[in-house]
């Protein structure tokens, strides 16, 4: 048996301010704590109105300084080498981000942390390769005209960022913002300080100019989420999030007419015929529904599974789950780690009880797993499958963000398909089958951003990645990600 290593002495989380680590100007701090067995690993301090100004101030004048007048070349360059940055102090972000998050090394390492490099890869090459458009425009005299589009930073961007997969979601959209040539004040989710403090440490030792890239640590509500999505002279929000805080962001956002970009919530739903590879279609849905203890925007939560298969399916899907082995996340033998925070768990098990009050099988977990020693404290939850449920309960319609499914079964396409649309969200689906033009089919059917076909969480960074309905507004990736993060402007040449 691993031993869990003794709770660590707390470290400051400081914002990080036209290039330098600050406290708050009130001296206030909130407690970090880790999620394996709840130690106190962190006093962070919490920003207020004094260092969202002082940020916004900073990056607007970034923006005025030598960041505004480098060419896109040179500013992709920086970036590559923020890139290589990350990927030299490797070690540092699985750590730092561990300790946030409590989900195993091997996540880190092979899914999580690889991603902060490559996102910064991808849109430092997007933003120097990417065209726009000229016209040739016929006029009465003759003579012509020269339409042609420019693009030019939108300015400010505020980015506010998760704790499920802070690193990887932080930098999906402060990769994009700066590669743009915009400058960004980062707001972290308060249960995940560490890699985005760690980051301010890698703009600096790469040299990207002071005041393009700040954060500010704080909440949501009357904290430094609030005062960052109202500034009068941010000029958009990108946010990743519940869809609630998203209808708040809009709100507070809508007086200065802010431009959102947004990634919300979802319910998602995986989608398995009898024809499917059985063995990839039980792997995949592992991942899908027990990836990062089903802490995962993308997770599937709702399950329609062929009736032919569907007890075969439910057994193979119950035998895996309850193999998964909790516990340090330093231990290679780990394979599912807890929730952020007592809050979050608190929510969790009151689905699982929401599910046993509306009369679900309980075909595994449902509860707590006991835990050695100081694990004891942390914040874990058994993961969990229910079958039996009517579509109208609580856990088939509501979005829980836990190592939990429901799996109901089909007979035809045209049930499934009307049963996976019948939610308010729409961000991502997941269809295993071996029949191609069926797959092509539903994918042109269900009603999300992103539809994976004997796959799950595969990602190109070139494609268009958000959700539809109430899973978000707007496309990240690629060229797609330059639609936010620009100003698309038209000139008219006379000539
Ligand atoms: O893979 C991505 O670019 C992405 O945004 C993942 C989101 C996961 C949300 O929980």
């Amino acid at each position: 048996m691993t031993h869990h290593p003794a709770s660590p002495h707390p470290k400051q989380f400081q914002h990080f301010i036209d290039g330098r680590f600050t406290a708050s100007s009130s001296g206030r701090t909130f407690e970090k704590r880790r999620p394996t067995d709840n130690a106190l690993i962190g006093h962070v301090s919490e920003g207020g109105q004094e260092e969202i100004d002082a940020a916004v101030q900073a990056a607007r004048a970034a923006l005025d300084g030598p960041w505004g007048q480098m060419s896109v070349e040179e500013r992709s360059a920086l970036l590559d080498r923020v890139a290589d940055e990350i990927t030299r102090r490797f070690d540092d972000f699985v750590a730092a981000e561990m300790a946030d998050t409590g989900q195993p090394r091997s996540m880190m390492e092979h899914a999580f942390i690889p991603r902060g490099a490559a996102n910064f890869k991808i849109f430092a090459d997007v933003a120097k390769n990417v065209a726009t458009e000229a016209f040739q425009t016929a006029t009465p005299d003759g003579a012509g005209a020269l339409n042609y589009a420019i693009r030019s930073p939108k300015g400010v961007i505020g980015v506010i960022c998760p704790w499920n997969a802070p690193l990887l979601l932080m930098t999906w959209k402060v990769a994009p913002a700066l590669a743009c040539g915009n400058t960004v004040v980062v707001k972290p989710s308060e249960e995940s300080p560490g890699t985005a403090t760690l980051l301010g440490e890698v703009m600096n030792a790469v040299g990207i100019p002071n005041g393009v890239y700040n954060v500010v640590h704080g909440f949501g509500g009357h904290s430094a989420g609030a005062f960052l999505t109202a500034h009068h002279d941010v000029d958009a929000i990108t946010f990743t999030g519940e869809t609630r805080t998203g209808a708040t962001i809009m709100k507070a956002g809508a007086d200065t007419i802010k431009d959102v970009s947004f990634e919300l919530g979802g319910k998602n739903a995986g989608i398995v015929f009898a024809d499917c590879d059985f063995e990839a279609a039980i792997e995949g849905t592992m991942r899908s529904v027990f990836l990062n203890c089903g802490q995962v925007c993308l997770g599937t939560e709702r399950l329609y599974v062929e009736r032919p298969i569907f007890e075969r399916f439910v057994a193979a899907l119950k035998q895996r789950a309850e193999a998964l082995k909790p516990g340090d996340p330093q231990d290679s033998s780990t394979t599912l780690g807890p929730l952020i925070s007592d809050a979050q768990r608190a929510k969790v098990l009151s689905y699982y009880e929401k599910a046993r009050a509306e009369g679900a099988i309980v075909v595994t977990g449902g509860g707590v797993p006991e835990l050695p020693g100081d694990l004891a404290q942390g914040f874990w939850v058994q993961p969990t499958i229910w079958t039996g449920l009517p579509e109208n309960a609580a856990v088939v319609r509501e979005e829980i963000f836990g190592p939990c499914c429901h799996i109901a079964p089909f007979d035809d396409e045209a049930e499934v398909v009307r049963l996976a649309n019948d939610t308010p969200y729409g961000l991502s689906t997941a269809i295993w089958t071996r029949d191609l033009s069926r797959a092509h089919r539903l994918a042109a059917r269900i009603d999300v951003g992103i539809v994976w076909v004997n796959s799950w969480f595969l990602r190109d960074l070139r494609t268009p990645f958000g959700g539809s309905k109430q899973s978000g507004i707007g496309r990240e990736g690629g060229v797609h990600s330059l639609e936010f993060y620009t100003e698309l402007r038209n000139v008219c040449i006379k000539l």
